[in-house]
């Protein structure tokens, strides 16, 4: 159907207007050709047909052409399977010329590769194809033409072939290409180039050699019309600041950038200033000063993980934070992983990452900031923190740096799998309102029978341990269950658990008012390692904007200071304290049973406005709350904070996937989470021990480490740690290690960080 419509000669393709304009321009020969090949082009894709197509590909130029020509049938044949090689846009006959150079001479006498040569030749909207051979514009870079010349050059960048037996084992790798075409004229060259200008391809204009070499004359006429080319418009160079990491990558990256990015970038056209890092957290300093003007099209970051991570938080820490938002980061692939570039956008390489900046475009991701709860302090992140066991090897790891280079990682995680701590922390974390709702009936139904009945049995065998009379266990039950009770009554606060339903309220703070009213409570899972209690959540339920780069003595709003935020947990925390836990038993409760369906959320497909459409704001008091003043709670089953207090191996809040860099694509840490689902997923790997770990991470290498019975994992709209008191308080966030104190919290910040780029096909 769609095929029958895109072949109608009556109906307009979408470039019909460039159709009509290089039509125009190229005269009849070119006429008869456009008529004569309206339909779509296809590429078969299926069958006995996948390896013509194969043979096909650019790379085989060195075919000939008239051999070849016995194929071009092929490349007609309507199939239902087949994929569209997209619209034509112009047409011609042109010359592969395989000579490097020619002569000025040459192209003005018109010698050179002959016309008995010239093969049929067209430009699409995919994809550039003469003869047999298809090259994707995909790989194009750029197209390099002299003024006045009959031909033209264009710089690709193709996977490189390689024999089946290889190709399983070996990562597809792209090699420059160029391909140089001679058109019948310098006017039909002039068409061609310009075609490729409105498919989005840079053009590198050169200057005729006249007014480079000595040739120049005092001509000025001649001189003017060689510099004047207005018919071939063609975008504008990007200007970019280059942050690159001399460390990345074990030393490796400024060869990676100089030998294999830097070539595309300049193919390009890209206008670069390079700066490469001196000490840990230039980056970070450099970003948070810098006048953007410098870099109107983004900003560059060649390292790892790490450095995308500062210049992150050098962006998010500025006044200006509407523009800071705005600017773009791209990333090259070269340290010692690259989970977010390979994640979100799906390469992992440094050449197709630089290809998929000079192809443009924006991917909106989503940030999460961690926050310092008593200081207010804020480190922002993209991929992951991580707590337990995994900060501890990150910690170790540095120890390791100069001795082991990339096997530090591997040596701390093996000595610190010897002499494994056992880590307990205390955990809040509001679900979202899709697993709330995949789980509410489940919960509302078993909610007496297995929350109570396990708080029950819970606290009957804390009662035991402990000595805690069975009396005073079952008013605990009662206090816990009871709405009143829940207001904060028996830790005597104030507070009343409001939550926003929908992450972008609660961080956005954008309907306080309606938060006000809406009061929640905890949910208690119960866990046979865990006594729980009701838990007041003042600030985590609360919104207001606020400049993430200020602290929250420079906050502007009035009532209750997130003191009294800190001070409820704390107060909660060291009634907590009192009861210790130390089964290493964990067994997801029924909520955590309860199989949500995961949806991906909103999709990144329109380009985004910018212009504080998201401003960045974390979770807070509402206006009008007065010191001293009690908001009525009214309970409500949608906002559910959950507690979960014990033993864990583990915690980790992923804001995407998390595929590592050396993983194959089924390993990967959070297989739902979404870059821009606006949540972020929490795993948690309960109890302790080295049995427990080495099982967890054998199933992490082949993707089932969720269907572990002690493997717990739930979006989330924003969560809550504490490390127990004896355990180590490190925190990976990006792989960078940072040490908590008392409680921090992570929120999510929905797209608030752009990447440079569309993810690839097999990303989407
Ligand atoms: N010039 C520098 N000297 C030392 N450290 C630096 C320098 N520039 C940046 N750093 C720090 O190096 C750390 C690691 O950087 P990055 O993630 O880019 O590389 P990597 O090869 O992936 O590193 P790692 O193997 O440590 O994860 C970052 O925390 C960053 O702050």
């Amino acid at each position: 159907m769609l095929k029958s419509v895109l072949e109608h000669p009556n109906v307009p393709s979408p470039t019909g207007f460039l159709h009509r304009y290089v039509h125009r321009m190229s005269g009849k020969h070119s006429q008869t050709e456009t008529i004569q090949q309206t339909s779509p082009v296809v590429f078969s894709e299926t069958g006995s047909k996948v390896k013509s197509s194969e043979q096909i590909d650019a790379n085989s130029t060195s075919e000939d052409p008239v051999k070849l020509k016995a194929h071009e049938h092929r490349l007609d044949i309507g199939d239902e399977k087949s994929s569209l090689l997209g619209y034509e846009v112009f047409s011609g006959k042109l010359v592969l010329d395989k000579k490097t150079k020619t002569s000025g001479d040459d192209e003005q006498t018109g010698s050179g590769p002959g016309n008995s040569d010239s093969i049929d030749a067209k430009l699409t909207t995919k994809a550039l194809i003469w003869g047999s051979h298809v090259l994707s514009l995909e790989d194009v870079i750029s197209i390099s033409y002299g003024a006045c010349f009959r031909h033209f050059t264009v710089h690709a960048y193709s996977v490189r072939r390689r024999s089946y037996g290889l190709s399983c084992f070996m990562k597809p790798q792209r090699s420059q290409k160029d391909f140089r075409f001679v058109a019948s004229s310098s006017e039909e060259a002039i068409k061609w180039v310009q075609s490729f200008a409105d498919q989005q391809c840079y053009i590198n204009c050169l200057p005729h050699p006249m007014m480079s070499s000595k040739k120049q004359t005092s001509n000025l006429v001649v001189t003017e019309a060689l510099y004047d080319l207005p018919y071939i418009k063609c975008k504008s160079p990007p200007r970019l600041l280059v942050i690159l990491n001399p460390r990345s990558g074990h030393g490796r990256s400024s060869k990676v950038f100089h030998n294999q990015v830097e070539p595309i970038f300049k193919l390009a056209g890209f206008k670069m200033e390079v700066v490469k890092t001196k000490y840990a957290g230039h980056a970070r300093e450099l970003v948070s000063t810098i006048d953007f003007s410098t870099c109107p099209e983004g900003i560059i970051c060649v390292g790892g993980d790490g450095i995308v991570n500062e210049v992150l938080n050098g962006l998010l820490i500025r006044d200006d934070q509407k523009e800071a938002i705005s600017v773009p980061i791209g990333i090259i692939p070269a340290g010692s992983d690259n989970s977010l570039v390979w994640t979100i956008l799906g390469v992992r390489d440094p050449i197709s990452a630089a290809m998929t900046i000079v192809k443009g475009g924006l991917t909106a991701t989503d940030v999460f900031a961690v926050e310092w709860i008593q200081t207010g302090a804020i480190h922002f992140g993209t991929t992951v923190s991580y707590f337990g066991f995994l900060s501890d090897v990150l910690e170790l790891s540095e120890k390791y740096q100069k001795r082991f280079g990339p096997l530090r990682y591997f040596v701390a995680g093996f000595l610190k799998f010897l002499c494994l701590p056992k880590y307990s922390f205390e955990l809040e974390y509001l679900p979202t309102s899709k697993e709330l709702g995949n789980s509410k009936e489940k919960v509302l139904e078993n909610q007496d029978k297995i929350v109570m009945s396990d708080l029950y049995t819970d606290i009957i065998h804390e009662s035991r341990k402990e000595g805690i009379p069975r009396a005073s266990s079952l008013s605990s039950i009662d206090s816990i269950m009871s709405p009143d009770r829940m207001s904060g009554g028996d830790i005597g606060t104030t507070g009343s658990t409001v939550a926003s339903n929908e992450p972008s309220d609660y961080v956005r703070g954008l309907d306080p008012k309606l938060k006000h009213l809406s009061s929640g409570r905890n949910t208690l899972v119960s866990e046979p390692d865990e006594v729980l209690h009701p838990q007041p959540h003042l600030s985590a339920n609360f919104n207001w904007p606020r400049t993430r780069s200020k602290s929250r003595t420079d906050k502007t709003w009035t009532g209750l200071t997130v003191t009294n935020d800190s001070r409820c947990s704390r107060g909660a925390t060291s009634l907590y304290d009192k009861e210790d836990i130390s089964s290493t038993v964990s067994d997801p409760g029924p909520v955590w049973d309860s199989e949500a369906k995961w949806d991906t959320g909103p999709k990144w497909d329109a380009e985004p406005n910018w212009e504080g459409e998201n401003p960045i704001e974390l979770p807070g008091p509402p206006d009008g709350l007065e010191l001293g003043m009690k908001l009525e709670p009214v309970p409500s089953l949608e906002d559910k904070w959950f507690v979960k207090k014990g033993k864990f191996l583990g915690v980790l809040v992923c804001n995407h996937s998390c595929k590592t860099v050396q993983s194959l694509s089924s390993q990967v840490v959070a297989p739902k989470a979404v870059h821009d689902d606006n949540s972020l997923d929490l795993l948690l790997v309960g109890g302790s021990g080295r049995l427990r770990l080495l099982r967890f991470l054998i199933c992490l290498q082949f993707g089932r480490h969720l269907s572990l019975p002690y493997v717990d994992y739930v979006k989330v709209k924003s969560m809550k740690i504490r490390p127990g008191l004896t355990t180590h308080n490190g925190c990976g966030i990006d792989g960078e290690l940072v040490h908590v104190k008392g409680q921090i919290m992570c929120s999510l910040l929905p797209d608030q960080c752009r990447l440079i780029g569309r993810p690839a096909q097999h990303c989407k």
